[in-house]
């Protein structure tokens, strides 16, 4: 028989409405109990937490990975869902991704709609995310919606209120979900490091977006408040004004590591105008197609992996896949 481990955080899949609009409640067996039984599954449920995505923190997104360590070091489970809130899925998705080491997969989802709302997506999207945990192999962390299968890593949340919600901008997904089929693409593997699991107190990381008449009022802000990391989202190939690339050098001098990204919605940093090849000048690491969210995640998975902030710039390449 088939085990899958739930782990239930929130979300819309788990919300139902209060005077001021939708509101994170029911607790994980509710959703899960949403759906029929399926012959020759056991499905297990963790309640991690009963949050609207938005206000989840660093701290419940390390004790999800933890628990999720916890439950694939019972070698009866054959993978795992994650109901998660749509707004920040793909950091705690990317996350668990960075530090996956197993075959079995990590399969999140959540819904647009909440359950029992007429034409929610919850139903379907669990019971694909269900479909995936039992038979996805050597895929990583995934993120199921909407009848297709995306890779954690570069996957967005893409649209604040359509059913097909996720994608990478940058590439196709790795497959769909047709008729109660999982077809993937031929070859999809899934190639990222897994560090070891983290210690110790997650680091303050902060994003700051450059847009036009922009200073480094903020970014400088940043450093004050203690950030250890910054992830700077610039204009168009990853550019800012020479007054950034000047904060970025006086942050690199004083230990905080920068990352840059875009704020396009595709494509990746390319440092082919000197406003962009200054800051690369001044340290800041490029992201390469990855979006603010997620190379924040990197960022501050590489910050408690090392204390160095010369070894975090080294390793954030690998982590970024830049
Ligand atoms: N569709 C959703 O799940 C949105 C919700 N605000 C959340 O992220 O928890």
């Amino acid at each position: 028989m088939d085990r899958v481990v739930v782990i239930a955080t929130g979300g819309t899949i788990a919300s139902q409405p209060t005077t001021t609009g939708l509101a994170a409640s029911l607790r994980g067996k509710s959703v899960v109990g949403a759906l029929p039984p399926t012959a020759g599954l056991r499905v297990d449920v963790i309640d991690l937490c009963t949050v609207d995505s938005s206000c989840l923190t660093v701290r419940h997104q390390l004790d999800l990975l933890e628990q999720v360590r916890v439950a694939l070091a019972d070698p009866e489970v054959t993978g795992i869902v994650v109901t998660h809130g749509t707004d920040t899925l793909e950091e705690s998705a990317f996350l668990l991704d960075l530090h996956h080491d197993d075959p079995r997969p990590v399969v999140l989802t959540g819904s647009q709609l909440p359950l029992g709302h007429e034409g929610s997506d919850a139903p379907r999207n669990l019971s694909d995310a269900f479909l995936v945990a039992q038979q996805a192999r050597d895929l990583g962390v995934l993120v199921v919606f909407n009848g297709h299968v995306h890779a954690a890593r570069g996957t967005v949340k893409r649209h604040t209120l359509d059913p097909h919600a996720f994608g990478d901008p940058s590439r196709e997904p790795l497959g769909r979900i047709l008729g109660g089929e999982l077809l993937l693409r031929p070859d999809v593997r899934h190639r990222g490091p897994a560090l070891p699991a983290p210690r110790g107190e997650a680091p303050r990381v902060d994003i700051v977006t450059h847009h036009s008449d922009g200073d480094p009022v903020l970014l400088r802000a940043s450093v004050a408040a203690g950030a250890r990391g910054i992830v700077l989202v610039g204009a168009g190939t990853g550019n800012a004004t020479p007054e950034i690339a000047q904060a970025v050098r006086e942050a690199t001098l004083a230990g905080v590591v920068v990352a840059v990204t875009s704020r396009c919605a595709a494509g990746p940093v390319a440092p082919i105008y000197a406003s962009g090849g200054d800051l690369l000048a001044a340290g800041a690491v490029p992201a390469g197609h990855l979006r603010a969210s997620q190379t924040r995640i990197a960022l501050l998975s590489a910050l408690m992996h090392t204390d160095s902030p010369e070894r975090c710039r080294a390793l954030l390449p690998t982590l970024l896949g830049s």
